[in-house]
């Protein structure tokens, strides 16, 4: 049996619904919106596991679900080292985001990673405190800002909402996913001139000790797609 997990709300099980069906599986949701139980119709030997998709890098790993979709930006920032253990079998098309860092707008200053440095070496002269970023990407943020030697700050950790709190005075600057920029907009914060520190979208994930067995060939063979 091959356990496909699944993100269990909104327009990322949405589109995956859609994504399999547009390739003869059809997949729901068994019962009522808060019952996680699900169906597969179109594939033998497959059972649908309903799963907040930022635990689904974690039950792919543990072998608890054999595939799973979720961004690449959850299994990359949740899982160092996730090539040793997963295999990123397609991109799908859709839940396209960019993870950013973001300054107040009235920053006029302010435009790339060198301004933000000079900034940032300045206001911990300033305070008895070194620059807040907000976000939730810890090890991704921590990474990129090491790789552009930016040393003069600190994460606070945010889960939610992330934009709000340099408005609300808990941040400086936030690093968050953006897809619209709309959240961004309505809270007057604008995107470093950099790319993205990382492009994310969904994605099929494999266990890749369970990618070897026929019955996946066989499922990944009827999705068109290979491992
Ligand atoms: N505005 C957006 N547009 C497109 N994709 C997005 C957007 N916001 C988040 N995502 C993507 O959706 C995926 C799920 O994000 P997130 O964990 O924030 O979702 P959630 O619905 O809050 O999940 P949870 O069930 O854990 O509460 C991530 O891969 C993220 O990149
Ligand atoms: O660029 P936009 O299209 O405006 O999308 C970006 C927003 O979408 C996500 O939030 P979500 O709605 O998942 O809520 P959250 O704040 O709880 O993460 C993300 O964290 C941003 O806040």
């Amino acid at each position: 049996m091959i356990r496909l997990g699944v993100p269990s709300k909104g327009r990322l099980m949405e589109q995956t619904f859609d994504w399999f069906a547009d390739r003869g599986v059809r997949l729901s949701r068994s019962g009522s919106d808060r019952e996680y139980a699900g169906r597969v119709e179109g594939a033998d030997d497959v059972s649908l596991v309903l799963l907040s998709a930022g635990e689904i890098p974690r039950e792919l790993v543990a072998g608890r679900i054999e595939l799973g979709v979720t961004g690449t930006d959850l299994v990359r920032e949740k899982l160092p080292g996730w090539a040793s253990d997963l295999i990123e079998i397609t991109p799908m098309g859709f839940g396209h985001a960019d993870l950013i860092l973001a300054v107040p707008d009235c920053w006029r200053d302010c435009d790339n990673l060198d301004d933000l440095t000079s900034i940032a070496r300045d206001f911990r002269a300033a305070h008895d405190f070194r620059l807040r970023i907000a976000t939730k990407y810890h090890r991704l943020v921590r990474a990129w800002l090491a790789e552009h030697e930016v040393a003069d700050y600190q994460l606070v950790d945010s889960q939610g909402a992330t934009e709000g709190t340099v408005a609300n005075q808990t941040a400086e600057a936030i690093a968050d996913i953006t897809s619209s920029g709309a959240t961004l907009q309505a809270n007057n914060l604008k995107i470093l001139s950099e790319e993205p520190i990382l492009r994310s979208q969904a994605t099929l994930f494999a266990n890749r000790v369970a990618a070897d067995g026929p019955e996946m060939a066989r499922f990944l063979a009827q999705l068109g797609v290979a491992v």
